[in-house]
């Protein structure tokens, strides 16, 4: 029996099988999922394939008709007595998160109480889906619209948030009246495994909720098997944008609808009128949170020239404070990067930046064995791949702008439209540029916007649709218009 590294108050916590309807499965094989910040093996996981996907949404699709007949009250109950699990065993998914994804341990812990957030706030929304009457036209009719759960749905998610990636798409699906398979990332299967087991423990029933794993090959396999069935009636993708228009081409055939949160390439703007040490600690927490590793990190940070050097100087000296090392250590506040392929990319964008001339004013330089030190590169230029391609990781190229046009255009110059932040205390300005920004989100005078409670998402290559919100349930819906003839004239 495999030993984790690590110790779960509840050794049962750690699952390495699929969740496919009523049982565990083992699968003929298994891939390995290591710890990235040692490399040491954690467990040996489940590899499934397509036959075992098409289980899944059978199995899915067998429980559909009773899950989504059930009462929204209790749909909403048993939601409830999930995320109540997940704060009850906090401290095991996070240790299982810090484990697989590396992330320290309070950012892991505050990550279980992000994504019990998505569960609750669907427990609520659940009791609220609402139909519509409309005026008719003609006195023998009435006009009707109801809401209905549009059916079985996959969801594939990423491996930077394991836990919130999932529940941010399961619970409004659940609390619709769909059922679910997920195919979580290959990276970090462990969580997942956990909360289809906490589920169960809540009194899901077999089929709502099952959890296909798979490593890399497998899962373009599982995934071909997820858009090519029209069982599954919606997909809903979070991940790189590259792999999101493949999805998207695949689910073409079986016209899914779709939900796509893809790439980023957030502009941090900081004007001449801003608060500086407040746009400082705004920067550290937009660009350093899960090691630069999201998908809404700053990944341009654009100065006007009165502020400048404060920025940068400021921003240099706060990030090299940060404490970087095994996100179980006491006090880390930094954790490694997903793999050797993320660490070598972003040693490629900094040796980019500074061949075309940036200047280094912290870090530069790999951290053992798996990190790479907190960053922050100034002089940075519109013609580095640090200001056209996502950089992942804990890197701050400032840029130079020296007028608010100049600032919305180099903002505004990329495929990407998710997430944005500029720092200005003059009202006017707040709206021009809010308003001028092309991005489906913009944090002004912060650096952290995410929240259960508003629309999370994407315009241009960054996706399609909303997550989280009362928008968030719209996904999981369809809309259906009731045309009701023969009222007549009282006889
Ligand atoms: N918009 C958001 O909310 C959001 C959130 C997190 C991450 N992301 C983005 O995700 C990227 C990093 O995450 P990643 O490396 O896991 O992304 P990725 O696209 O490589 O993988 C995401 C998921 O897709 C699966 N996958 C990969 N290729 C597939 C295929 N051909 N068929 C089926 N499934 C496939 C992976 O196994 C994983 O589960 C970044 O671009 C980041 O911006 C976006
Ligand atoms: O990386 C993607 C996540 O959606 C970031 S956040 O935790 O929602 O801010």
């Amino acid at each position: 029996m495999q030993q984790p590294a690590f110790a779960l108050s509840d050794p049962s916590l750690l699952v390495r099988d699929a969740r496919i309807g009523a049982h565990w499965r083992a699968g003929e094989r298994r891939f390995d999922v290591h710890d990235p910040a040692t490399g040491a093996l954690l467990a040996e996981v489940a590899n499934l394939g397509e036959a075992d996907t098409h289980e899944a949404i059978a199995a899915a699709a067998a429980a559909l008709p009773a899950w989504a007949a059930l009462p929204a009250k209790q749909r909403a109950a048993a939601l409830q007595r999930w995320a109540a699990l997940l704060h009850q065993h906090a401290e095991d998914l996070a240790r299982l998160m810090t484990a697989e994804q590396g992330k320290p341990l309070a950012e892991a812990r505050g990550e279980i109480t992000f994504g019990a957030s998505f569960i609750e706030w669907f427990a609520e929304e659940a009791r609220r889906v609402y139909g519509e009457t409309i005026p008719t036209t003609d006195p023998d009719k009435r006009y009707l619209v109801l809401r209905q759960p549009i059916g079985v749905c996959a969801a594939i998610t990423p491996w930077n948030f394991p836990v919130a990636m999932i529940t941010r798409k399961v619970a409004p699906a659940l609390a619709a009246g769909c059922t679910v398979v997920v195919k979580p990332a290959e990276q970090t299967p462990l969580c997942a495994l956990a909360l289809a087991e906490l589920a169960r423990r809540a009194g899901l029933p077999d089929g709502v909720l099952n959890v296909v794993t798979g490593d890399g090959a497998q899962s373009v396999a599982i995934g071909r098997a997820l858009c090519a069935s029209d069982t599954v009636r919606h997909l809903s993708f979070t991940g790189s944008t590259e792999v999101g228009r493949l999805l998207m081409a695949q689910c073409a055939p079986s016209i899914k609808k779709l939900a796509l949160e893809l790439g980023g390439n957030a502009p941090f703007i900081v004007f001449d009128d801003a608060d500086v040490d407040a746009a400082v600690e705004g920067a550290m927490i937009s660009k350093y949170r899960n090691a630069g590793q999201t998908c809404v990190c700053a990944n341009r940070l654009y100065v006007q020239d009165g502020v400048y050097e404060a920025f940068v100087t400021k921003l240099a000296e706060r990030a090299a404070q940060l404490r970087v090392g095994n996100g179980f250590e006491a006090g880390v506040q930094q954790g490694p990067l997903i793999d050797a392929d993320a660490l070598a990319k972003v040693e490629a964008h900094v040796q980019d930046a500074l061949d075309q001339g940036a200047r280094l004013l912290t870090g530069g330089h790999r951290l053992a064995p798996h990190s790479y030190a907190p960053t922050v590169l100034a002089d940075a230029h519109a013609g580095m791949r640090c200001a056209r391609e996502e950089i992942f990781g804990p890197v701050a190229p400032v840029f130079r702008f020296h007028t608010e046009a100049e600032a919305i255009a180099l903002a505004n110059a990329t495929e990407f439209g998710l997430a944005s932040y500029f720092y200005s205390r003059d009202m006017g300005r707040i709206f021009r540029v809010g308003e001028a920004l092309e991005y489906g989100m913009v944090g002004v005078n912060t650096g952290l916007i995410s929240t259960a409670e508003v629309p999370f998402g994407g315009v241009k290559h960054s996706g399609l649709g909303r997550e989280g919100s009362r928008h968030g349930m719209d996904e999981y819906l369809e809309m259906k218009y009731l045309c009701l003839a023969g009222i007549g004239a009282a006889r």
